[in-house]
């Protein structure tokens, strides 16, 4: 098993890209079920180890792919007969693959998915997902650890007010309700970039989706979607992720294909804490020089704080001046990563759905745990800025979601190395 060996203190500066995105990405893959004809050509996909769980859980369902990760392509051909089925061990090694089951669902008048359950970060129930099918026509059991949807013809466009504008749930209706009969109306949708990237990936392939990034989305079935080429859009989280690597270390660096209007209030709020943003021509400049000022944040849907900048942004805070609040909204769990800041030093503690910080906390390099994605890259980025060496374990967490995280920071000047557990006491040696 690999760990992340960082030595802190290192300025950062240069230049860094970033890819496509992994949750516009996977959407965007499940819903290459919906075409019954031709092929899609997908660019910018990003070689991340949720890009191949995906692949495998379509794979499973019958349709052919070629991944080309060394020039970020797939081609998908989903003209065969679908299977119905997502098997437990693909969901439970992502939740995306729930996403699969609203194109099933259209194009089988069948669909049978493994329950996701919940995960660290919170129970993450479908209940909204399932409302949207049903009101589709679709007749919902659940048995043995699975879901099923069945119709007895095709979907019926609907009018559906989600409780919460969920991402996933807002995708699977949107991708069920491109085949299906009619006009379906989603209110209360998320407005997430991700969703106005699938929507654009639907009308591609000859679909009729509108209002993708408002609250109200108007879908008008068709009979058949046809393979398109489509591009993923630039991760807005990964983009965000080096933000904070500059401002962390007081660094100067541009972030190359970044999406600014994707990330208003990201920008915003470091911004507000004295971090100097700005657009060229070659990206976004980011640069800091402490102290840097702590302000309150609280995560929301789009284009609210988003949470999955949460614990990356927590990291950053905990090197500011003054008391600062973080509360998280979205998930009811998302502060797992906290204990593992405790063990570098860091002064804060939770209350509710709230983490309350007094800064600056004097950051010690530690042993610590990532306890998920985003809390794998918030531990590297507050190594970056510790005294002393961090090792971040638990590595497959980060895998999902970013490539090359370490290999992107040493070419920006960052002292860090991924070593595989049994030589690491020689190179943490090599280090001090
Ligand atoms: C692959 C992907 O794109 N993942 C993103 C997606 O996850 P995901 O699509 O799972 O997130 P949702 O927006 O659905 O979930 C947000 C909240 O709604 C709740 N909920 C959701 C659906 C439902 O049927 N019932 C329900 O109660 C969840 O438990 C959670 O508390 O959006 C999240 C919120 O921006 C991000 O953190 C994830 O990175
Ligand atoms: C929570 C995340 O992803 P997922 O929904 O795939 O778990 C994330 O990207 O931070």
């Amino acid at each position: 098993m690999d760990h992340i060996i960082v030595k802190g203190g290192k300025k950062l500066t240069g230049k860094v890209r970033v890819e496509g995105a992994k949750n516009a990405v996977l959407p965007v893959l499940a819903g290459a079920l919906l075409a019954s004809e031709g092929k899609s050509f997908i660019t910018e996909v990003p070689n991340l180890a949720d890009v191949y769980t995906i692949q495998e859980v379509l794979r499973s369902l019958n349709v052919d792919i070629e991944y080309f990760p060394e020039k970020n392509e797939m081609h998908i051909d989903a003209s065969s007969q679908l299977s119905s089925e997502a098997q437990f061990e693909y969901v439970r090694k992502m939740r995306a693959s729930i996403l699969v089951m609203g194109p099933v669902l259209a194009r089988n008048v069948f669909a049978r998915v493994a329950l996701p359950g919940g995960c660290a970060i919170g129970s993450r129930p479908i209940d909204q997902h399932l409302k949207g099918f049903e009101a589709m026509g679709a007749n919902i059991t659940f048995g043995n650890g699975f879901v099923e949807a069945k119709t007895d013809g095709r979907l019926r466009g609907a009018k559906i007010y989600l409780d919460f504008p969920s991402v996933g749930a807002t995708e699977n209706i949107m991708s069920a309700a491109a085949l299906a009969d009619g006009v379906t109306i989603i209110e209360n949708a998320a407005k997430e970039p991700e969703i106005v990237d699938l929507a654009n990936y639907i009308n591609e392939m000859g679909g009729k989706v509108k209002g993708a990034g408002t609250d109200t989305m108007r879908i008008e079935g068709v009979e058949t979607l046809h393979g398109s080429n489509h591009s993923i859009i630039p991760d807005r989280v990964e983009a965000g992720t080096f933000m904070v690597a500059a401002a962390i270390t007081e660094g100067d660096v541009i972030i190359e294909n970044a999406v600014p209007e994707h990330m208003a209030a990201l920008i915003s709020k470091m911004g507000e804490m004295g971090v100097d943003i700005q657009e060229t021509d070659e990206g976004l400049r980011v640069r800091a020089t402490r102290p840097l000022r702590s302000i309150d944040i609280k995560t929301m849907p789009h284009p609210g704080f988003p949470t999955d900048m949460q614990s990356q942004m927590m990291s950053l805070m905990l090197t500011a001046q003054g008391s600062g609040i973080l509360t998280e909204t979205v998930f009811e769990n998302r502060f797992m990563h906290v204990e593992e800041f405790r063990r570098m030093n860091a002064s804060v503690k939770i209350e509710g759905r709230s983490v309350i910080m007094e800064g600056p906390s004097k950051l010690q390099g530690a042993q610590v745990s990532a306890t998920d994605l985003r809390a794998a890259a918030a531990l590297i980025l507050a190594g970056l800025a510790a005294e002393g060496i961090t090792r971040v374990h638990e590595l497959y967490h980060l895998d999902r979601g970013y490539v090359d995280f370490h290999l992107k920071l040493e070419a920006l000047g960052a002292d860090i190395e991924r070593v595989s557990t049994e030589t690491s006491e020689v190179k943490e040696e090599q280090m001090v």
